[in-house]
């Protein structure tokens, strides 16, 4: 099942470098992870915001629940999704 999922990060301004750093780079390899398992199948960056659009390839709204909610990220996001059907014209 293909969720399209928007995501904005708001981190605090006064969180110190080091911990943004570090909750980044945890999420990175997460990410990473689920991308090479064909779960995260795209990612794209949001133009002039730290936000991103994806794709996610998941088996129900729970796995994709689990997910979403497992990342490092997670506390600071705003997240959005929209479960996508199959269109009737698409060949
Ligand atoms: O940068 C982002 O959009 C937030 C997050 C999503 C994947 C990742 O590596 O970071």
């Amino acid at each position: 099942m293909l969720f399209h999922v928007a995501m904005e990060v708001n981190l605090p301004p006064d969180m110190p470098k080091a911990e943004a750093d570090d909750i980044k780079a945890r999420e990175k390899a997460y990410a990473q992870a689920l991308m090479r398992t064909g779960k995260w199948p795209h990612i794209w960056r949001v133009a002039g915001r730290y936000a991103n659009i994806s794709v996610f390839d998941v088996a129900d709204a729970d796995e994709l629940h689990a997910l979403l909610s497992g990342l490092p990220l997670f506390p600071y996001m705003d997240i959005e999704v929209t479960a996508l059907a199959r269109h009737p014209s698409a060949i």
